[in-house]
């Protein structure tokens, strides 16, 4: 059984997101989703909000299922028998941001490899903070997000909870 992570905050999950999710899902027999939850870190949505847009999100995909971890990335891998890291690149920026991370993981796991996947071009400038600034200013983001997640984030921009 050849496992995968796909590791992030997904605050929340958008279709860029599920662009490489669905490709990685084609390259390994299991590709575990695993939400972010550092305490550190303030999010729009809980943990529980993130995880349950992305189940939702990631419900017809086959061979893709959803967990969270906190901690080492790498602990999360021996702990699940993941043999790989697939993190999804947008921009040259993104590559300089996770090579450091990549070495690192390898010294920590060295049976774990990182794999780069890049985003389909045409969702090379979607990221969860650009769609909810955008949608924060009430733009249109019906084309970045699924339909629950657009009315979730503009549900929460609204609420005065954000
Ligand atoms: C392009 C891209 C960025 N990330 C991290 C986003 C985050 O940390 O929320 C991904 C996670 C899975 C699939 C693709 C991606």
């Amino acid at each position: 059984m050849r496992r995968a992570v796909c590791p992030g905050s997904f605050d929340p999950v958008t279709l860029g997101h599920l662009d490489v999710i669905g490709r990685a899902a084609g390259l390994f027999d299991e590709v575990l989703v695993a939400v972010g939850t550092n305490p550190s870190k303030s999010r729009l949505f809980s943990p529980e909000e993130r995880l349950e847009m992305l189940r939702r999100a990631c419900a017809d995909i086959e061979g893709v299922r959803v967990a969270s971890f906190s901690g080492l990335l790498t602990d999360f891998c021996t702990a699940n028998d993941v043999h790989a890291i697939v993190k999804g690149l947008r921009a040259g920026t993104d590559f300089d941001y996770e090579l450091p991370m990549a070495h690192m993981n390898a010294s920590l796991a060295p049976g774990v490899e990182t794999v780069y996947l890049p985003t389909s071009a045409g969702w090379s400038f979607v990221s969860s903070s650009l769609v909810k600034e955008v949608a924060g200013f009430g733009g249109d983001i019906s084309r970045f997000v699924p339909d629950f997640v657009r009315e979730a984030l503009i549900g929460r921009l609204t609420s005065g909870d954000a």
